[in-house]
């Protein structure tokens, strides 16, 4: 990899001989780090299995990685062996990181480190590189100042090891559309149809007042906006001619949440529409968008991946069989880096003092810490650790970085984690004492994939 195509080698923990690590951003066809940019999507694209895409779809991606502020990282043989292979200018693994926030409760939006675009070429897997690249990034963002990390996982067994917790779930459903369908409630406001474009401006706006408003809620990256808008399709980043948009107004006339979906072809068993995006900033708009889908003429079912974990729509529902759960999965995962900053920056339900022994393998957020919590506000401490320096002694509860950051969001509560032995109570009545405290205002959801 030359001074001609951009980026430069990095020192790191990858200055052995046979890797090199560099770190760059998006680059434009024509401009200096563009074949390395092509060269590392193409990478990327093949670890997951992504079709071999054209030029002008990896310029797009370059410009929605820009757009983010994406930092692409790739780590490349230094002597690639023989003629056979890739070639040396396409890494052997993959790993992109953005900043966003994350809503940590009672409005407090966090600064967050997220995790994306992770491969490794099946030729190099269960090598450590992964590792290596992991335990590198991680210290970074600690240095940074970011006090949690997020990423969302391809596979459930892989990222406990490096202190990553299930934060948020969401489920697939089936609803059943037509005359089964009924609100036993009244919504409110009103439903119009609308050109995908308009989402352009209000799609973004509305996720605004969602990701303020909901626990768990990341802050979306660029291609969010342009799917809603009809102008990135999943198939060729090109225009979308499948999507079609709702938008619902509150009693005020104005807009207050949006739907988008697609219908799924004639050729399906029963006539199905798929929800592509549903934002609903009030309770009114997400029950109102539900009734609009519910009531399409000629649909039979309507199909949606994303649904709450926690979801009222059951509960709104004259019937509450017509929804059905079709998979149940771990969806965002929270890592948190410095323990002292992520706790004070969090929403608590109650005010209360506890004392934390946190264990982290990687050693970034461990230590023994007293949280103190006044009026919602969190303070903790990092203490000596306990007397005799036996682990755990004098601590409350004894957990791994993982669990706490399970616990960050209000994903999951301290009662639930303690029954799967994942929590250990010294001080009896410190369970409930927690349940209390890392109570939040809503359940915990996550709209937002990376
Ligand atoms: C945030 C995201 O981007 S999620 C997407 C992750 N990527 C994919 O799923 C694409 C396909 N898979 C891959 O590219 C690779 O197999 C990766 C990235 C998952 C793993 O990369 P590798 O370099 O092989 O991992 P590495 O050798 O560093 O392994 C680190 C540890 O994780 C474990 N591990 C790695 N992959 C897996 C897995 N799929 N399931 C369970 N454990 C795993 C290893 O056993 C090892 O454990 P240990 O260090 O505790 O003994």
């Amino acid at each position: 990899m030359g001074a001609d195509t951009g980026p430069d080698p990095q020192r790191g923990p990858f200055d052995d001989d046979a890797y090199v690590l560099l770190r760059f951003p998006a680059a434009q066809p024509g401009e200096a780090g563009w074949p390395a940019m092509r060269a590392w999507a193409l990478a990327g694209q093949a670890g997951f299995y992504d079709r071999r895409h054209d030029d002008e779809y990896l310029a797009k991606c370059a410009a929605l990685f820009a757009a983010d502020g994406r930092e692409l990282t790739g780590l490349y043989e230094a002597a690639p062996s023989g003629p056979w292979g890739l070639g040396a200018d396409v890494p052997v693994a993959t790993f992109a990181t953005l900043r966003k926030t994350l809503n940590a409760g009672h409005g407090r939006l966090v600064p967050a480190h997220l995790v994306t675009w992770v491969t490794v070429r099946t030729s190099h897997r269960r090598r450590g590189l992964l590792r290596r690249m992991m335990s590198a990034d991680l210290a970074r963002a600690k240095a940074d100042g970011v006090p949690v990390a997020a990423l969302t996982a391809s596979e459930g067994a892989i990222y406990r090891r490096f202190g990553f917790g299930v934060a948020t779930a969401e489920r697939a459903v089936t609803v059943d559309a037509g005359p089964r369908f009924r609100l036993a409630v009244a919504a409110g406001g009103r439903v119009e149809m609308v050109e995908p474009a308009v989402l352009a401006e209000l799609g973004p706006q509305l996720f605004d007042r969602v990701h303020r408003r909901t626990p768990g809620s990341v802050g979306r990256h660029e291609r969010y906006r342009l799917a809603a808008a009809g102008q990135f399709a999943r198939s060729d980043g090109g225009e979308d001619r499948e999507l079609r948009a709702a938008l619902h107004l509150g009693d005020d006339g104005r807009p207050d949440g949006y739907v988008t979906y697609a219908f799924l072809g004639w050729e399906a068993e029963r006539p199905t529409v798929e929800v592509r995006d549903l934002v609903a900033a009030t309770h009114s708009a997400y029950l109102g968008l539900w009734e609009f889908l519910g009531s399409l003429d000629l649909i039979e079912r309507i199909v949606w991946k994303e649904a709450p974990a926690d979801d009222p729509l059951p509960w709104a529902l004259a019937d509450p069989r017509v929804m059905s759960t079709t998979e149940a999965r771990d969806m965002l995962w929270l890592r948190i880096l410095d323990t002292e900053a992520a706790l004070g920056a969090r929403g608590w339900g109650s005010d209360g003092g506890l004392t934390l022994r946190v264990e982290d393998q990687l050693g970034l957020a461990s230590g023994t810490f007293r949280l103190t919590v006044s009026g919602g506000t969190g303070a903790a401490e990092r203490i000596e650790s306990a007397p005799g320096g036996v682990p755990g002694a004098g601590a409350d509860l004894v957990l791994d970085v993982a669990d706490l950051s399970s616990l960050y969001c209000g994903g999951v509560g301290p009662a639930t984690l303690a029954a799967a032995g994942r929590i250990t109570e010294h001080r009896p009545g410190a369970l409930r004492e927690a349940e209390a405290m890392f109570a939040l205002e809503r359940p915990a959801h996550c709209l937002t994939h990376f």
